[in-house]
This record gives C-alpha cells, structure tokens and sequence, in this order.
C-alpha cells in the first residue's frame, strides 16, 4: 500500500487570498516562513514564491490542486456584504462551503480555519461586550448575515478529531486598515456627496472597529492552537481591537484626519431607519424597471445606530490573544495609507 506524504505544517492555502483581509493574511503567513498557495476567483498582486490559482470555490475540481499538500486551510472567501443577490450569497456562502470542507477531507487538510463575522448574532437591537454563546441571529439582517450563520455552522460541525480534521471559526469585527475597499472609501464617498452632514441617534453608541493586523494575528493564533486535545476545536472567537469606542466618534477621526467636516446634527435613530426600509421596499418593488441602490440602507443604519461590541475574552484565555496594534496607531496608518481620498486630492 502507497504511504501518504504527511503535509507540512507550514504549508497552508488561503481561500480568498486576493481579498483586504486574505492579502494581510498572505503577507503575513509568508513573512513568518509559510508557503502560502492562494486561491481566488481573481489575482490582484504577485508576491515572489506565491502560488496563485484562480477559480470559483464552489468548483471542487479547481480547488484540490490549491490544497493539495497543505495541512492548513484558510477559509476568508465571501461576496462583499453590500452585494443584496441571494443567490450568489446561497451558492458561495453556503454550497462553496460544504465543497470547500469537501476538498479539504479529499485532500488530507488537517486543520480549517474560517473568517466567520460577529455580526451572526447581529439583529438590528444593541448588543454589548457580547460573548461567544449569543443565540444565532433568528432574523438575521441581510443575505450575507444569514448566509455567514449557515457557513459557521458548517464549518464548525465539520470539526471531526476521528477523521483528524479540526476547525474552528473567527468572527471579526468592523476590520479596517490599508487597502480596505469599504469602510474608509464608502465614508469618503459619503463625505464627497455632502451627505455625512448627520449623526444617526444621540451618537454615544458603542462599536467594535479592529485593525487588520489584529484580525490576522487571531487567525494566525487560533491555526498554531488547532490541536486534537485543544479547547478551541469547533468553536468560534471573537477577535476585536478590544477598545469598543463611539462609531461617530470613529468616523469623525476618520473624517478630520483626511481633511472632511465631521458630522454634527443630530437625525433621531427610528426615523433613519424607517426611511431606510421604506427606500429598500422601494428599490425591491421597482426593481424590474429601475435599478438603484440606496446609501441608507436597513443594515447601515442599524450599524451606525446602535451598540454592537464584543468580548474577546474567549480568545485571550484560549488563544493567548492580544492585539498588536491599538485603535489610535491603526487609524493613523490606515488614514496615512489613503492620499488619495484626501479632500482636494
Ligand atoms: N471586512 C469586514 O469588516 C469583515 C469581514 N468579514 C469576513 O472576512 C472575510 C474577508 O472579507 P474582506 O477581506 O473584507 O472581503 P474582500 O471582498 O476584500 O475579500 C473576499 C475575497 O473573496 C473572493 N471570492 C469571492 N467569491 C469567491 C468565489 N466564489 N471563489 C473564490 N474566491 C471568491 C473575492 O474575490 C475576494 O478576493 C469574509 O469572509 C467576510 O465575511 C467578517 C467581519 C467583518
Ligand atoms: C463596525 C462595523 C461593522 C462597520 C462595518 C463597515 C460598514 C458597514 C460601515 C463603513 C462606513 C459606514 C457608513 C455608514 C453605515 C456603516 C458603514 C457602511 C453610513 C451609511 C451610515 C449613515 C450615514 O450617515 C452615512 C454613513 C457612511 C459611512
């Protein structure tokens, strides 16, 4: 009978490799002597001794040979949660999925990392310092919320010490740093168009934002930690900057920093968000004769209004989890990173 060739320890793939979070990931998994393969349906830069396969994750024939020898998988692979298709959100989120933990058992992956999201046990209703063992969302708030509940799930029921195949789930939080595609240029988008004029309630609500960085030395923590006879096996973490601060008040550094007025009037909360639903049935209904997309929509409103951070106590006690940078660096470097979404540039 042939004997398996055991994969190294430090050979490890990244689903996703291409994205904000996956490239951090990559960068850093390589500067720490991994040999990183990435996968993606698109290339979006070239590091020396990376692999790059390009394929749909859902396509298990495109995937095995981006696992083939690696004992680690990195799972951070997802539509961009402003997209509002069902149906892609289903067929990537959930099917790609059970084919990517498919892939991983037919290719002798030992260990399976997934970027999860805090927002799963998000509904629209404050939530503060919030632990690990929060009910699941019963009315999740959007596709990519309800389709993320299902993937954790997935991922962390496949966690079989017998098969010698362990997981376990990350559920960051509000990550931002350089070449973030969303948070810094939405706001700058928003500020350019005059509309950053109001805070959305009194403004005191609490929010997790986490730099990158911090995001990354989770993952990197919890895949060193993935043994058979760890704790952390089949089980999710939260990982934040552990600094909850005031949205508004993050934005408005944000804003001041690259040269934008900061929001001062104040739009009561229930009003915004009525608005908002009103102006998404709107879209949903004209939908087959007029496309449009909305700035306000429910699920912004619901994150620019109310409180939603969580403990990472979890991740301290099991992982040995610290950030590594503090909210004030992280915003320096993130808005240093930005030049050219300066006012005037
Ligand atoms: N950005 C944030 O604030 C947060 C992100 N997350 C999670 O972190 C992960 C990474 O997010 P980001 O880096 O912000 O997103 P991103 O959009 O920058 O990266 C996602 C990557 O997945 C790839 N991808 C999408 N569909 C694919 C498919 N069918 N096959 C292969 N590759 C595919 C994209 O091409 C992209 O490179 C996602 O799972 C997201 O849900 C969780 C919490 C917060
Ligand atoms: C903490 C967390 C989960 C942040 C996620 C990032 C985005 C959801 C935010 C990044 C920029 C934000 C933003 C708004 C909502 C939430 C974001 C998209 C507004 C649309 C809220 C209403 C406004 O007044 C304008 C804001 C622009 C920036």
């Amino acid at each position: 009978m042939a004997t398996r060739v055991r994969p190294s320890n430090k050979r490890c793939a990244v689903i996703g490799g291409s994205g904000f979070l996956g490239r951090h990931l990559v960068e850093t998994l390589v500067d720490r002597g991994y040999s990183v393969s990435v996968f993606d349906i698109r290339q979006s830069y070239e590091l020396p001794g990376l692999t790059f396969h390009l394929g749909d994750l859902c396509d298990e024939q495109a995937l095995l040979p981006a696992l083939k020898n690696a004992s680690l998988v990195f799972h951070c692979a997802s539509p961009a949660p402003a997209s509002d298709d069902r149906e892609l959100f289903e067929r990537v989120n959930i099917q790609g999925t059970r084919t990517v933990i498919q892939a991983c058992l037919e290719a002798g992956v030992q260990k399976l990392v997934l970027t999860s999201s805090a927002s799963v046990v998000f509904e629209g209703k404050d939530i503060k310092n919030g632990q690990e063992d929060l009910p699941y969302a019963r009315k999740p708030i959007d596709y990519y919320t309800e389709t993320k509940i299902e993937q954790e799930k997935l991922v962390l029921q496949a966690c079989d010490r017998e098969k010698d195949f362990l997981t376990v789930a990350i559920r960051p939080h509000g990550i931002f740093g350089p070449r973030d595609p969303q948070l810094v240029p939405i706001l700058v988008d928003t500020a350019r168009r005059g509309k950053m004029k109001f805070i959305i309630g009194d403004g005191t609500n609490l929010v997790d934002f986490t730099f990158v960085e911090n995001v990354v030395h989770g993952h990197i923590l919890a895949a060193e930690n993935l043994r058979p006879n760890s704790p952390i096996c089949g089980k999710p973490y939260h990982i934040t900057n552990d600094e909850p601060v005031r949205f508004w008040d993050f934005m408005s550094e944000v804003l001041v920093a690259l040269g934008y007025a900061a929001p001062r009037f104040h739009l009561p909360y229930i009003l915004v968000y009525g608005l908002a639903l009103l102006l998404w049935l709107l879209s949903m209904i004209l939908r087959p004769v007029l496309s449009f997309k909305p700035t306000f929509t429910p699920m912004r409103v619901a994150l620019a209004g109310t409180h939603h951070y969580y403990s990472c106590d979890r991740a301290k006690q099991d992982l040995g989890y610290k950030p590594v940078v503090s909210l004030k660096e992280g915003i320096q470097r993130t808005v240093q990173s930005y030049p050219h979404l300066r006012k005037g540039a």
